[in-house]
């Protein structure tokens, strides 16, 4: 029988993992992560330096078989390797990598429609260039930006155009890999309101790794915290800030957690 995806409202969570384990070597990364992203929800993945946040997000997008444990996304099994199982479970997920990674021959253009064209093919190309444009503009660019390659672009705006390609299919399911990495303070307080505002008008639920405390005070309904190789805690800041572990302790109570604790207070 052909796999089924359940609507995003009825699923009871957009992503499950259990018992996770993932092992290098000698070296152990998880060892039972548990975690749950809701619907609706922009959930903050934090950990220090090495923790396994990105492992996690590709384990769950099936770019990395773990070595035990049980993932469901969109309550589909993301370890098959059943094709059209997932193809599903692509043609539902939208991910923004760290780097973009956009092909750099391609025009900004034509990197969103690369997966207009894949799950599209049937579509004719002016209806992928204006579904492109759309969600160029949607993701806060200037139009005249597909034209351009991205080596023609800004940080910032290089990250738009990533997210502008992850959004191409309109998926229910956002993956951001540290989003504000390497933007100033001002734009990534406008990438934050960016994910927001989308997030909010697209109804999306939104799984984001960051190492900036901006964007949890900002954005974040609820953050994870991988520590000793597990899910230490996930619940809403103002509980996970009170979490008696020394990473926790380090991270929400030094000098620049207070910045953006007081930034996010003044703004209120
Ligand atoms: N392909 C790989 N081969 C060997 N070790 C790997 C591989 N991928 C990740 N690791 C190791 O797994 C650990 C977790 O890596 P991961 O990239 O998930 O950390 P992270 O929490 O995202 O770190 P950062 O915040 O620095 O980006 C690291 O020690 C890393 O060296």
């Amino acid at each position: 029988m052909a796999a089924q995806l359940k609507p995003a409202s009825e699923a009871a969570t957009m992503v499950r993992v259990r018992g996770l384990v993932n092992r290098f070597g000698e070296q152990v990364v998880h060892d039972g992560v548990d975690l749950d992203v809701r619907p609706g929800e922009i959930l903050g993945v934090v950990g220090g330096s090495g923790s396994g946040k990105s492992v996690l997000m590709r384990s769950i997008l099936g770019l990395r078989r773990p070595d035990a444990g049980s993932i469901e996304v969109l309550g589909l099994d993301a370890r098959s390797e059943d094709p059209d199982l997932r193809r599903m479970i692509e043609r539902n997920t939208g991910v923004l990598f760290q780097d973009g990674a956009l092909f750099s021959s391609l025009t900004v253009g034509e990197n969103v429609q690369v997966p207009l064209k894949e799950y599209h093919a049937d579509l004719p190309d002016s209806w992928r260039y204006e579904l492109a444009l759309l969600k160029v503009k949607l993701a806060g660019l200037p139009a005249d930006a597909i034209n351009k390659l991205p080596s023609q672009l800004s940080g910032g705006m290089r990250k738009r155009a990533g997210l502008a390609r992850a959004l191409a299919l309109d998926p229910p399911l956002l993956f951001l890999d540290e989003p504000t990495a390497g933007l100033d303070p001002i734009g990534a307080a406008a990438f934050d309101r960016l994910i927001r505002t989308l997030q909010q008008a697209l109804g999306l639920t939104v799984f984001l790794i960051t190492h900036d405390l901006d964007t949890l005070y900002a954005i974040c309904d609820r953050v994870a915290v991988l520590a000793d190789h597990k899910v230490i805690a996930c619940a809403p800041l103002h509980e996970v800030e009170q979490l008696d572990h020394p990473w926790v302790q380090e991270y929400f109570h030094g000098p620049r957690a207070r910045g953006a604790r007081d930034a996010r207070e003044g703004g209120n």
